[in-house]
């Protein structure tokens, strides 16, 4: 598609990029195009201009795994919000039952290119900066489970309101599948969580129930399943009246430095990722874990 064909040219990338903490200052006139609602096959945004909030709705189904594709529209969308002054609020949710979100789709990894693994990495960053660096207030509304990926993407958020159902569960199980979760997603986890929660967290991979994901902080709030949404927007409501560049400074001076940290370290990242992720073992492992997927659906 044009569209994904435009984010990934060297042309445009480094458009998108400057405006990931400071997209209303500097934002690249690419895609100031639409204002109103949109639909696309893999995110469903819904944008009410009376509120200035925006909804995200991650529809991807089996599970909302985080595909290039995915990826590359979900950057898409939010540089679109992001460049609207009228938008100071973004929630996330999906409309796939009992998933949030799956992670990384796996078979963006397993069996590819070294050029596509860095190219698959590449929109992993970007949808990193945008979201842990947006203006707008972020809320995850996690009306599912959200292992590894699903779970960065739920960190990356100002808040998370997580459904009250014992059946899901919520963190960076990376470790489980023979890999390592990389040093920026460790960071967003230590400040959100501390560096103790994160230390065990990350070495044995845990996935926790929603009251343990609540109990270290790793969620802010637990609501019954059916009212993920209504206290989400709720919460937004609360959030957008605290004076914008007030919040948005100090939003910046808690998350820049390790923002920083992979902003000035991008191409070192993609290298690290690319070597690691096609070594043989490792490439086992990713094929072992997903045999396990379908032996447990079994
Ligand atoms: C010196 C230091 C060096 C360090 C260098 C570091 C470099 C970086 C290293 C690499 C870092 C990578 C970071 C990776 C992050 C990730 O996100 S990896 C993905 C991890 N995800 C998971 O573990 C979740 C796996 N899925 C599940 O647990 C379950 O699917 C679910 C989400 C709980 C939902 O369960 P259920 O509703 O029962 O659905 P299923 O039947 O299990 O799944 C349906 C189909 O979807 C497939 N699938 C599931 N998850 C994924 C996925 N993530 N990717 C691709 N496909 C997925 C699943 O196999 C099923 O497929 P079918 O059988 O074909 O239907």
């Amino acid at each position: 598609m044009a569209w994904r064909a435009a984010l990934r040219s060297k042309a445009v990338i480094p458009a998108l990029l400057s405006c990931s903490s400071h997209g209303r200052l500097c934002a690249s006139p690419t895609f100031i195009t639409q204002r109103n609602n949109s639909t696309s096959p893999k995110i469903k945004v819904d944008y009410d201009q009376t509120t200035g909030v925006a909804v995200m709705h991650m529809q991807s189904p089996p599970v909302n795994s985080l595909s290039l594709d995915f990826l590359t529209e979900l950057c898409i969308s939010l540089e679109k919000l992001e460049m609207d002054k009228g938008c100071r609020g973004l929630i996330i949710t999906s409309n796939q039952p009992k998933v949030f979100s799956a992670g990384l789709d796996i078979l963006e990894m397993y069996g590819k290119s070294p050029e596509h693994c860095g190219e698959f990495w590449k929109v992993v960053q970007e949808m990193w900066l945008k979201l842990y660096g947006s203006n707008m207030v972020t809320i995850a509304a996690i009306n599912g489970s959200s292992p590894a990926g699903g779970c960065l993407l739920s960190l990356t958020c100002d808040y998370r309101i997580m459904a009250d159902n014992p059946l899901y569960s919520i963190g960076l199980n990376e470790t489980q599948l023979g890999i390592v979760a990389p040093f920026w997603f460790k960071e967003t986890m230590v400040n959100t969580v501390g560096h103790r929660n994160t230390e065990v967290a990350l070495q044995l991979g845990l996935l926790y129930k929603p009251a343990e994901a609540l109990k270290i902080g790793l969620v802010d709030q637990l609501v019954p399943e059916d009212q993920v949404f209504s206290v989400a927007t709720q919460t937004m409501t609360k959030w957008l009246t605290i004076p914008e560049h007030a919040r948005q400074i100090t939003k910046s001076m808690m998350r820049n430095p390790t923002i920083d940290k992979l902003r000035t370290n991008r191409e070192a990242d993609i290298q690290n990722f690319v070597s690691f992720i096609t070594k043989e073992s490792i490439q086992k492992s990713l094929r072992m874990y997903m045999e396990m997927l379908k032996q447990r659906k079994a």
